[in-house]
């Protein structure tokens, strides 16, 4: 399992690391620039190369770049900003090492251009604020297929991928060591770091917490069925339709809940938009429901064992009807789209009724109506680190609602009641950038009403369906809309040997 750390995990693995006194900071240090240096070369020809070197610890692994380039071919210029006299002992020595033979200059003398390659080696996992002055401009002028990253790109915060001041460098390539930080993952983390590489300097040992988990590919026997499995085994899905013309969302995630392995998905809507519905639907089933009441009478089957509620339903009052007598049911119950929005007026009214066995879905929008407060401020700008991150924002929904919150993105975030934590980012190996498509949410939501069917927890059922949405979209290529990802399913499936 990858798993993502905060700056004071980092510090607090470096920490324990330099008290065993089996490997000392400029140890660490030394590793950490030969690393950084090793992949440069395994991507560039030897030039020129400009080494930014920043005030602390991050400044020193550039001084160790700087020595490793230039035996290999490089001519290298280094800038410091700063005082030499004010760098930390471990940086300070790599500076000297540095100085005896080579002329260091001031950030103000360096000019990017004509330079075949930048190191940003300014700021990493210390940068208090954000970039001003030089390193501002820096980060504005250079070219991001030149710009290697050491660590993180400087101005990227690294507990929430949020460049502090809306300024930070752009990197083609970023060298961090021991494990990936929140910020190369979330918000807008993988954009500023180009390609990640995430090198060994001899930690494993000495890291005691586990970070955040990157969901990975589901286990398969979580997903297989018995070769003498009834369809009941595998859960009952009911997922509520809106009227004419609007039964296409609900559609999508009734298939998707049927693919993903429901034993039976029941689409219920109201008698005037059956036809239209039973002329597009086959396998799954149909039901005519007279609003909340017909709803509750639908639900008192026992053999339903989840329900979905949101996707083209409306905005009008017997929406939240609905919603209410779908939660009063205590059938876990997955909320997306219009079941969120009906209750942007009062959204407490909604957590009155939730209970531990749901899960929302909303996307930033539906997020930002039901939790402006905790959407406020994920939108005032990022002036400190760490910066309040989209995992704080998911994490304070989800103890706020009391279930599973699923706040939808390129990177979603699965927090769960009890504070649990998972994150998925379609960037780098995952980049999925077909699935930002009409109908993809709703399909996602369906993939999760279809894996609580099955009898997967809410938190686990989310996580499993965020990687197999992601993994339909990768399998099916350019061109996906959201109708293919469930037909990309049993491809997927295959693939891990369910
Ligand atoms: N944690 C570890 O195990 C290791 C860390 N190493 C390096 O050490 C780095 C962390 O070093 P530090 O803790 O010294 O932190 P940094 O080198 O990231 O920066 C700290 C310095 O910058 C100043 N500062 C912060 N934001 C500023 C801003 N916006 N403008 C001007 N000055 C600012 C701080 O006051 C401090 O003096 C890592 O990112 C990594 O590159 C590696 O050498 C090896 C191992
Ligand atoms: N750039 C992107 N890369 C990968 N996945 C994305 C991207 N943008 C959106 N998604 C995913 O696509 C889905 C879109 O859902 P949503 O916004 O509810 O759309 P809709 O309402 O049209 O169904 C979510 O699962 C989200 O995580
Ligand atoms: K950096």
């Amino acid at each position: 399992m990858t798993d993502l750390l905060s700056t004071a995990q980092m510090r607090a693995t470096e920490a324990r690391a330099i008290d065993s006194k089996q490997v000392s900071g400029a140890d660490l240090m030394e590793r950490a620039g030969a690393a950084v240096a090793a992949a440069i070369g395994e991507r560039f020809e030897p030039g020129r190369a400009l080494i930014l070197a920043g005030p602390g610890n991050n400044g020193g692994d550039g001084f160790v770049i700087a020595h490793h380039l230039a035996q290999t071919g490089w001519t290298v210029e280094v800038g410091l900003l700063g005082a030499a006299e004010a760098l930390p002992r471990d940086a300070r020595a790599m500076h000297d090492r540095w100085a005896d033979a080579n002329p260091v200059t001031t950030l103000d003398n360096v000019r990017v251009e004509g330079a075949d390659l930048v190191v940003d080696a300014l700021f990493g996992t210390g940068l208090a604020r954000p970039l001003d002055g030089r390193a501002a401009d820096l980060a504005r002028d250079t070219v991001p297929a030149t710009c290697v990253a050491v660590d993180i790109p400087s101005g990227l915060c690294a507990d929430s991928g949020r460049a502090l001041g809306g300024v930070a460098f752009h990197a083609a390539l970023t060298v961090t060591f021991h494990r990936p930080k929140r910020g190369h993952y979330i918000s807008a983390g993988p954009d500023h770091c180009g390609e990640l590489v995430v090198t060994d300097i001899g930690l494993e040992h000495f890291a005691e917490q586990d970070g955040i988990p990157l969901i990975g590919a589901p286990v398969q026997s979580d997903l297989s069925k018995g070769a003498s499995a009834h369809k009941y085994h595998s859960g009952h899905a009911f997922v509520v339709a809106g009227g004419p013309g609007k039964g296409g969302a609900a559609r999508l995630a009734a298939r998707a809940a049927l693919r993903i392995g429901a034993g039976l998905v029941t689409v219920g809507c109201p008698l005037r938009a059956l036809t239209e519905n039973a002329a597009r639907l086959d396998a799954v089933m149909l039901r005519p429901l007279d609003g909340a009441p017909g709803l509750a009478e639908a639900l008192e089957d026992e053999r339903i064992s989840s329900v979905c509620l949101g996707p083209g339903l409306g905005l009008r009052h017997d929406t939240q009807m609905l919603a209410i007598t779908a939660l009063r049911s205590e059938i876990p119950a997955v909320l997306d789209a219009d079941a969120l929005s009906r209750f942007s007026r009062d959204p407490s009214v909604l957590f009155g009724f939730l209970h531990d066995k749901c899960v929302l879905t909303p996307h930033g929008g539906e997020f930002a109506r039901l939790f402006p407060d905790l959407a406020e401020r994920l939108s005032d700008p990022a002036e400190a680190g760490p910066a309040y991150s989209r995992v704080d924002a998911a994490q304070a929904a989800a103890e706020r609602a009391g279930c599973t919150v699923v706040l939808k993105g390129p990177d979603t975030i699965i927090a769960g009641p009890d504070g649990r934590i998972a994150v998925h980012v379609a960037a780098y190996d995952r980049a999925a950038p077909w699935l930002a498509t009409a109908g993809a949410g709703d399909v996602l939501a369906g993939m999760i009403v279809g894996l609580i069917a099955r009898g997967m927890s809410p938190f686990e059922a989310a996580a499993a369906a965020v990687w197999l949405h992601v993994q339909a979209a990768r399998t099916f290529g350019p061109g996906l809309i959201a109708e293919d990802l469930s037909d990309a399913l049993p491809a997927v499936f295959r693939t891990i040997g369910v």
